[in-house]
């Protein structure tokens, strides 16, 4: 599915946190969305989600205003996955994979083979198929963002969005989660702070300073010396590698 962001704009009071954002992501794309802390990464991802209503502006996903599609119907297309998401701690990690199939039942029809099918698969997909029957509570900060991850993949949704998704994962399972995300047949976009990993898993990459959009483009056309300069305030050397548009960042100390 294709998600277009039109002219977006949100705030609070008299503060612009999201300026007049536009950009589209095609089917099966995975988009990177860089920037420092505070520039509105996770206010973006919230309107391109629907947990927001912009000011101005609007999201179309496969070309539908999702201001005019009902919650439920859009739970079963997006999911999101976010930064610190609250759960109730007294359940398993089966539990709160459990809770992704939400979107796709009735009131009336109970927990099918295929519901659970989806649950065990979600659960391998991350590498905590053993862990299920695990309690939640006693999970480490990585091992809880991979369960998150797999709520998010139970529920089968046609666009992903992850709000810093490699934060507290080991090295490992950060390549192995953003592989996994970038292979899997459906469009993401993915708020990272990571550079390196932008540029090696992302199609495009979107960078915003202070809720704008500052470059769009591949990892190469838009991680350059002079972007991560102004907008990062940092001294890189951009290394090509073999893989095309996907340099590597060698930051400097000085
Ligand atoms: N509901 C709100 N009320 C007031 N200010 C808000 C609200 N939501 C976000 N902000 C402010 O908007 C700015 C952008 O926040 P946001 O969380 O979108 O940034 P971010 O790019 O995701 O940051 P980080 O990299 O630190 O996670 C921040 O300065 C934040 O304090």
């Amino acid at each position: 599915m294709s998600v277009v962001a039109q002219s977006l704009i949100w705030g609070v009071r008299r503060r612009t946190i999201v300026s007049d954002v536009s950009f589209k992501v095609v089917r099966g794309e995975t988009l990177g969305l860089i920037g420092p802390n505070g520039s509105g990464k996770s206010s973006l991802l919230r309107l391109l989600a629907g947990l927001k209503r912009p000011i101005s502006g609007r999201v179309e996903i496969n070309g539908q205003d999702i201001a005019q599609v009902p919650r439920k119907a859009l739970s079963r297309q997006v999911a999101f996955v976010q930064q610190s998401a609250a759960t109730d701690t007294n359940v398993t990690v089966a539990d709160v994979v459990r809770l992704g199939r939400t979107p796709h039942r009735s009131a009336l029809a109970g927990w099918s083979d295929g519901d659970e099918a989806a649950v065990a698969h979600a659960l391998d997909r991350v590498d905590m198929a053993s862990r299920k029957r695990q309690s939640w509570q006693t999970l480490s900060g990585g091992e809880r963002q991979r369960v998150h991850i797999a709520r998010a993949l139970a529920q089968a949704p046609q666009v992903l969005f992850l709000d810093e998704p490699t934060n507290h994962l080991d090295i490992h399972h950060q390549i192995e989660i953003l592989r996994m995300v970038r292979d899997l047949d459906l469009t993401s976009i993915i708020a990272l702070h990571d550079l390196n990993l932008a540029a090696m898993f992302c199609d495009r990459i979107v960078v915003l300073e202070a809720g704008a959009v500052r470059a769009c483009g591949t990892p190469d056309a838009v991680l350059t010396q002079e972007t991560l300069h102004d907008v990062f305030r940092v001294k890189a050397h951009i290394v090509p590698t073999p893989e095309a548009h996907r340099p590597h960042i060698r930051f400097s100390p000085e």
